[in-house]
């Protein structure tokens, strides 16, 4: 695969990344470590919250209105009079129905913006972490993380956020109007908020917990998803399908538990908020009874107390929903920092090296070390290797033995632990990343293709590659003829991963990729080939070895041979064994001088065959 991609575009985003990292303060709470990423939302969002907060106060004011009207006309028996109040109800009414229109209309927008903006905060971050890094994440989280989780913020700045902000005004603003009625009914009101605010807080604690564990667990279920549909040929194969099924509802049943617990906490603070209310309503109705018996109270006010407390109900019950979306949004949040701030190891240099104005091509392994982060031993140690412009030179190693590895240094998959690898002099970690990857073209021998038109495929380290530029790649790739032969050639689409394809054609598509990236830059390039020949019959491989030589010239080539019929087709041979290297020379002269060698190339067992030391 070309790894030279949408070089402006990464820039831009790996920027924009930093910019995410430094504004924030990881010993914050996760939602609060999001302010300064949503400031452009924040009008929107406090807008959105007053004119909620005005809708709730105006259905607050019906009550006033009743208890004037019944103290009024109806105590002084003027019932001409009880129409006067009654446009100021339907004022009072239609412009709470209007405030939860415009605030549902007028954040909608913003508050999706929002969601794409943090997604693609998220994706840009997976994008610029170490491939080291990605092999240690599951793809499933990842989905949940990148779709679930940032619907589940959506859903909080949209509503819950302004809903709660609203909500605690209209509590306080309700039981104040209380006690303008009736300070003992407004004292009771007040009284309930002690239980209501411990609940909270208790539920918030274990709620929160419950939450994480759900989410966690929904993102292994994706997993399993993705896996059995990714693996669907083996588990066929190996009629293993009921055994990945018997995993999935082993995981969904998980899934179904922790989320009844879930329930179950909700359920437990909702039926307390009932009790609470209920409580709240019996105890103002049997005061204001008392007081109206005792004529301490008109009937107007205990109307309008009763009437208030029942209106309060509705904000305490929403209070216990609305917690409930607080810890899903906190828990989303979380996991969205957890990405953000796993350490970006591969970065740009502070000061980096001017690319060079032309490349000539040599690369230069410098007595290098390298061990995997989680490793507990060095893969390589004391490679040295120089590769001529123009030169190609195969690497030879046992499987395991860091082939992939050694490949991967050189456009910076991963970085070396000691010493250097320098393209014309230049130690990679000196050059930007994206001068670096578009001086280096890659392909794999497990070729990564796209769910997108063949032509988008290849074309992925060079978008702007001219018609007969993508067919003179394909023609070296030998991928000329089964593409003409797809039903709409170069625009097909192939599926996920190019499981519509061969395995065969699948490498030819990759190669040619290399190869069109390759094309565009002309001068001297360095071309890493992972063994990209390995699913070709001999005849195929031999005619792409051909053209290659013709298309590659003045590159310099390092690649990964298993078969003689490939490391023959290279200038020298670097044999790695036990994380060194051996031998290195023509492939003549080392069928020769290097049993280990014709050991590898399939020749006679060697006594002594050399596993990577202990370091
Ligand atoms: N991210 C990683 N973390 C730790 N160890 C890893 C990681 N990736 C690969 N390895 C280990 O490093 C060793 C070398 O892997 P590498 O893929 O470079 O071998 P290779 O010579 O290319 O093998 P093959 O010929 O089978 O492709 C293997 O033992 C592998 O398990």
């Amino acid at each position: 695969m070309s790894v030279s991609v949408s070089e402006n575009s990464a820039r831009r985003d790996i920027d924009a990344t930093k910019l995410v990292v430094a504004q924030t303060d990881p010993s914050k709470g996760s939602l609060r470590r999001l302010w300064p990423q949503i400031r452009w939302y924040r009008r929107a969002m406090f807008v959105a919250a007053a004119l909620s907060a005005v809708g709730m106060l105006c259905d607050i004011l019906l009550p006033v209105l009743t208890a004037r009207i019944v103290d009024g006309p109806v105590a002084h028996r003027q019932f001409g009079a009880i129409w006067r109040p009654l446009p100021l109800v339907a004022i009072l009414a239609a412009v709470s129905t209007v405030t939860s229109w415009i605030r549902r209309w007028m954040v909608s927008g913003p508050a999706s913006r929002l969601e794409v903006d943090l997604r693609a905060n998220l994706f840009a971050r997976l994008q610029i972490l170490s491939v080291g890094v990605h092999d240690g994440m599951e793809s499933g989280q990842l989905t949940s993380r990148a779709i679930t989780d940032m619907s589940t913020l959506r859903r909080f700045f949209a509503a819950v956020a302004p809903s709660l902000l609203s909500l605690g005004a209209t509590l306080w603003i309700g039981i104040g109007l209380l006690f303008v009625f009736s300070w003992q009914i407004g004292l009771v009101e007040l009284v309930i908020e002690v239980p209501l605010v411990i609940l909270a807080l208790r539920f918030e604690r274990g709620y929160g917990l419950a939450s994480r564990r759900a989410q966690d667990k929904s993102g292994d279920l994706a997993t399993i998803v993705e896996e059995s549909a990714q693996g669907i040929r083996v588990l066929k194969a190996f009629g293993r399908g009921p055994w990945f099924g018997a995993r999935f509802r082993r995981q969904s049943r998980e899934l179904r538990t922790l989320e009844l617990a879930k329930v179950r906490l909700a359920a437990t603070l909702w039926t307390a908020l009932n009790v609470l209310s209920a409580s709240g309503i019996a105890a103002a109705l049997a005061i204001g009874g008392y007081l109206l018996a005792e004529h301490a109270m008109s009937l107007g006010a205990l109307i309008a107390g009763i009437t208030l407390t029942t209106y309060l109900q509705w904000p305490i019950m929403g209070f216990g929903f609305l917690l409930a979306e607080l810890e899903h949004a906190r828990t989303a949040a979380e996991r969205y920092w957890e990405v953000i701030d796993t350490p970006v190891e591969i970065v740009d240099p502070a000061e980096p090296a001017a690319r060079p104005t032309e490349l000539l091509g040599e690369l230069c392994f410098d007595n290098l070390r390298f061990r995997f982060p989680d490793a507990e031993r060095d893969l390589l140690h004391r490679i040295s290797l120089r590769l001529r412009p123009g030169e190609t030179v195969a690497v030879v190693g046992a499987t395991g033995s860091g082939k992939s590895a050694l490949l991967g240094l050189v456009p910076r998959l991963f970085d070396v632990s000691e010493g250097a690898v320098r393209i014309d002099d230049i130690d990679v970690r000196a050059l930007r990343l994206a001068d670096l990857r578009s001086m280096v073209s890659v392909a794999f021998e497990d070729p990564v293709l796209f769910s997108a038109s063949v032509r988008e495929n290849i074309t992925l380290g060079y978008p702007e590659a001219t018609e007969s530029q993508v067919r003179a790649a394909l023609e070296v790739a030998c991928a000329d003829g089964f593409v003409d032969a797809l039903p709409w050639g170069l625009r097909t689409r192939i599926g996920e991963q190019g499981l519509s394809l061969s395995g065969g054609q699948r490498q030819r598509l990759a190669l040619a990729r290399a190869v069109l990236a390759r094309q565009r830059h002309p001068g001297g390039h360095v071309v890493v080939l992972d063994d990209p020949l390995s699913a070709l019959d001999v005849t195929t491989e031999k005619q792409v070895q051909d053209r290659l030589r013709a298309a590659l010239s003045g590159a310099t080539v390092l690649l990964v041979a298993h078969r003689p019929s490939t490391a023959a087709w290279a200038d020298r041979v670097a044999v790695l064994d036990g994380g060194e290297i051996i031998a290195d020379g023509p492939h003549e002269e080392l069928l020769d001088t290097c049993p280990r060698y014709r050991e590898l190339m399939g020749g006679e067992i060697t006594e002594g065959a050399t596993p990577a030391p202990a370091r």
